[in-house]
């Protein structure tokens, strides 16, 4: 323990109760700042919010030692002044519309220093250049990744299912199947998507194709989004990791321009594991979300840490990653069973500090659950029914605001509860890439991803371009940033065909047809059936007159589905049997 002045000759007069005084005693202000408000709780400090803001009231200096530590935390070139952020209890840190305050006016534009040949100039022009490079995001992009057959696939001689045509941004979908008679065919699906990329597209060219327009955006006051979906084993990982490095690049080359000299980054991190939330870089910590006065969700608690380089941020990526929960289930061994996210937010350094801007990267939970309704234990099996929920939620949310609903159903599950802050707000952007697997293996889970991603975007009236739903007029586009930046319009692309994820049958006889059409009703029925008992493996977990309410809703629109499929056999059968009595009578 450091010998420097005891903090609590300089709170003196700063309205803490003597007992917080006395025990700050034994602490320097430097020790303090170096740990976050759980840290204080931990050591007994009561009335953590108010010591948090009598600490700001002082003049704090930069922690030179951060020795009592309680919990795991990176240490080389943290930042640590901001450590004691809570987010989930100090108002001044979280605006529903972004505080721009102090950029507002601001063009982005080179300073006469910044005009200057030297190398601070250079990287300030470069960064100006970059943000003004980068076009305006439309509000909603779903994308679909294809990765190449792995070499397990390979020993086994597994055929690639899916075939990418970038240009038209479309998916094909051959999926391997058999008739009545045990004849094979392939029945081929086609969908459509804001972009597609094959096998040979590398990080890098997804980032700079997909993502990093979402770094303009929070630059211009927005919030990003950026997730990734799909089963086990379908590059989620591998595809996100990348993401948040890349995107703090681009931030820090921006941050050396002069608009932003009083601007830095802050990240952090946590998990939502069976709808419970831990902080991966605070050694799990599991954390409350709750609801303020302002009916804004907060993560009570959550660390935030001051990130002032890429090495930096590397190892806490390394460490959030080792943190990250992984369970072993019948599908896949090492299976992810829980939604990781990772938080930028940038930060004004005045006091107190303003958010202008936050993008979040969320690596989603394998997506496929049927197998664990029945290969695994209830523990599993309610994990299993808790991820369906979340991503079923997830959906419905983006389709709410794709649609400019004015409800949104963000209490669904802990994901969008948590994400609420970072969907909503007219500078919202989001990024789904969907992530499927090329293997005749996995055709099954790659075609309910991609029907996932399908419905995601499908109430996109055709005429609306991206990021413009429904069609509207050009005046209920994105509005303009306040900062005076003028954006790119968003890439133009032709108009979105009316839903395509409808099987296109091969052209087989009649009869066949009709058979197919019932096999795929059965599949149906059993798909339907398994999403009934994970809503009641989930309803078994508990009895809050919530989930009840949630379960006969959830039931209620699966029946509703049910219903539509029954309908549509019918009519497609009543079709059939007009053909084969037009077909007779044509022979007679
Ligand atoms: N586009 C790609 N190019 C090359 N290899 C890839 C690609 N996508 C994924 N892989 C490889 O496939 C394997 C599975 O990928 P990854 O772990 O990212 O899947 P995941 O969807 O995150 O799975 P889980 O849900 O279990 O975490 C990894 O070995 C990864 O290196």
């Amino acid at each position: 323990m450091t010998q420097a002045p005891p903090a609590a000759a300089l709170l003196q007069g700063s309205g803490l109760p003597p007992a917080t005084l006395q025990a700050l005693e034994k602490y320097s202000l430097p020790q303090l700042q170096a740990l976050s408000l759980a840290d204080w709780q931990q050591l007994g400090l009561r009335d953590p919010i108010r010591l948090y803001r009598a600490l700001r009231e002082v003049n704090v200096p930069q922690a030179a030692d951060c020795s009592p530590q309680l919990t795991p935390q990176p240490s080389s070139g943290l930042r640590t002044d901001d450590d004691l952020v809570d987010l989930g209890d100090d108002d001044d840190f979280l605006t529903q519309d972004l505080d721009l305050e102090g950029f507002a006016d601001q063009a982005f534009t080179l300073s006469p220093a910044q005009a200057a040949p030297d190398a601070t100039a250079a990287a300030a022009a470069a960064g100006v250049h970059l943000l003004n490079s980068l076009p305006d995001a439309p509000k909603i992009r779903v994308i679909v990744r294809k990765r190449p057959l792995n070499k397990k696939e390979l020993e086994k001689c597994e055929t690639d299912v899916l075939e990418c045509d970038s240009l038209a941004a479309c998916l094909y979908v051959n999926e391997p199947k058999t008739k009545v008679d045990l004849t094979k065919y392939i029945e081929r699906h086609t969908f459509r998507f804001d972009d597609v990329f094959d096998e040979n597209v590398d990080n890098t060219q997804l980032y700079n194709q997909a993502v990093q327009p979402l770094v303009g955006t929070i630059f211009r006051g927005g919030k990003g989004t950026c997730f990734a979906y799909g089963q086990t084993g379908s590059g989620k990982t591998y595809t996100m990791s990348p993401l948040p490095l890349r995107a703090a690049a681009d931030m820090f080359a921006i941050m050396q321009q002069e608009t932003f000299a009083n601007v830095s980054l802050h990240v952090s991190c946590y998990e939502i594991y069976g709808g419970k939330v831990y902080d991966l870089l605070n050694g799990r910590k599991k954390l409350e979300v709750r609801e303020d006065g302002r009916k804004r969700v907060q993560v009570v608690g959550l660390r935030e840490v001051g990130v002032g380089s890429l090495e930096v941020l590397q190892q806490l990526c390394d460490h959030a990653a080792a943190a990250r929960s992984t369970g072993s289930t019948g599908a896949n061994d090492e299976s992810s069973r829980s939604h990781s996210i990772l938080c930028f937010a940038l930060r004004t350094n005045n006091e107190p500090p303003k958010i202008i801007g936050k993008l979040s990267f969320i690596d989603l939970a394998g997506s496929e659950r049927g197998a664990d309704t029945y290969d695994n234990d209830k523990q599993t099996r309610l994990e299993g029914a808790e991820i369906n929920k979340s991503l079923l939620a997830l959906k419905e949310c983006i389709r709410a605001l794709d649609a400019d609903a004015r409800h949104i159903p963000f209490r669904g599950s802990k994901l969008t509860e948590v994400l609420r802050d970072s969907f909503v707000g007219k500078n919202a952007r989001t990024v789904m890439i969907a992530n499927v697997s090329p293997n005749s293996g996995s055709c099954e889970h790659t075609l309910n991803t991609l029907r996932y991603a399908d419905r995601v975007k499908e109430i996109r009236k055709p005429g609306s371009a991206p990021g413009n739903p429904g069609g509207a007029p050009a005046a209920a586009a994105p509005p303009q940033p306040a900062n005076g930046f003028a954006p790119e319009p968003p890439q133009a692309r032709e108009p979105l065909p009316p839903r395509q994820a409808a099987p296109q049958p091969a052209p087989v006889p009649v009869g066949q047809q009709a058979a197919a059409a019932g096999v795929q009703h059965i599949e149906e029925c059993m798909a339907a059936v398994r999403e009934e008992m994970n809503l009641l493996a989930n309803l078994d977990g508990s009895s809050g007159g919530g989930d009840i309410e949630r379960y006969c809703s959830d039931l209620s629109a699966l029946l509703a589905q049910k219903q539509a499929s029954l309908s549509q056999l019918q009519l497609r059968l009543h079709a059939f049997q007009q053909l084969m009595r037009t077909a007779m009578n044509s022979r007679a």
